[in-house]
């Protein structure tokens, strides 16, 4: 079994610096031996700076969308280089870097995978369209792109193909959704399960109904996409947009070890870790955590 890993040192779809460090850092930890303990050929194409090259100094807001030519070059290449390990066989293991770059990775295992689902595992529902964005930082609104629900032709992600209908993407974590993106997600029935079921019904068996909603017959390649502030801040300090009351460490890591469980699991995105908030302590233990979150996601089970 290969993994492709990608490190993604891209920060233009939010405003805070230094998430662009995120993939560097983990890397550093030693993620990628890690990953080779559990059995896996790791094919790792990231030197850094490696996407920072393709940010342009100039790049005004289109509409609302802040940094839109860079946020379109990054997910555009990216895109490819997930597509090209899904065609070989790899599973894909993206590092970012800010939340936009999930435009690129699902768009890539999308376009290889046609039945694929995808688990969004997050403090937020990023499902802003390009105008019901408040802030125009475009890692709010990758769902929006994935599904199409923004007016053709967007400036800069004319290149997006739609992949992802509804009934094929559920949430965990989420407790902090924009008012426009409440109204979406209820337009559409698309399935979220909360903080609020967590508390009710347990993560086992929260996990248990998200995969019989978007996988009911076990047959679906699933495609992970974990953003570190669903974590608890108190977990995964060192994140740019942290929401209290979330997922504790061994709620993470039983979201990863049941979809590993599954064998179905085929990409995993870790993103939003930004070595450059928390102090020293929150910068180890955040990246700690989404290392051992990885290894999960790969295999790595307690006994
Ligand atoms: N971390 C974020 N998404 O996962 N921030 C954007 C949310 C804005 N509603
Ligand atoms: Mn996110
Ligand atoms: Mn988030
Ligand atoms: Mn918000």
């Amino acid at each position: 079994r290969t993994v492709s890993v990608v490190g993604v040192d891209f920060s233009g779809g939010q405003p805070k610096a230094g998430v662009d460090q995120g993939p560097f850092q983990m890397v550093q930890f030693g993620v990628l031996d890690q990953i080779k303990e559990l059995g896996w050929k790791v094919n790792f194409d990231g030197t850094f700076p490696n996407f920072q090259k393709l940010v342009p100094t100039e790049d005004p807001d289109i509409g609302r969308m802040k940094k839109p030519r860079a946020v379109s070059s990054v997910t555009r290449a990216l895109a490819d280089k997930v597509r090209l390990a899904a065609q070989k066989g790899h599973f894909a293991l993206t590092l970012g870097g800010d939340h936009s770059i999930a435009i690129g990775t699902v768009s890539g295992t999308a376009a290889v995978h046609k039945d694929l689902c995808v688990i969004w595992v997050d403090a937020h529902a990023d499902i802003n369209t390009v105008e019901s964005t408040d802030s125009g930082n475009l890692h709010g609104c990758p769902v929006s792109f994935l599904m199409g629900l923004n007016k053709p032709d967007v400036p800069q992600f004319e290149w997006v193909q739609p992949c992802l209908t509804p009934d094929r993407i559920v949430y965990i974590g989420l407790r902090d959704v924009d008012p426009a993106e409440k109204k979406i997600l209820k337009e559409l029935g698309i399935k979220a399960f909360s903080m609020h079921e967590v508390d009710r019904y347990g993560i086992g068996k929260v996990v248990d109904m998200a995969l019989e909603h978007v996988n009911p017959h076990n047959n679906r390649p699933i495609h992970l996409s974990f953003d570190v502030d669903a974590l608890d801040p108190t977990v995964a300090p060192a994140t740019g947009t942290p929401v209290r009351g979330g997922l504790t460490f061994r709620e993470g890591h039983y979201i990863c070890e049941a979809i590993a469980e599954t064998g179905l699991l085929v990409a995993m995105d870790m993103v939003e870790v930004n070595p450059a908030l928390g102090d020293d302590n929150g910068l180890l233990q955040t990246v700690t955590v989404g290392c051992s979150l990885v290894r999960c996601g790969l295999g790595e089970t307690l006994l």
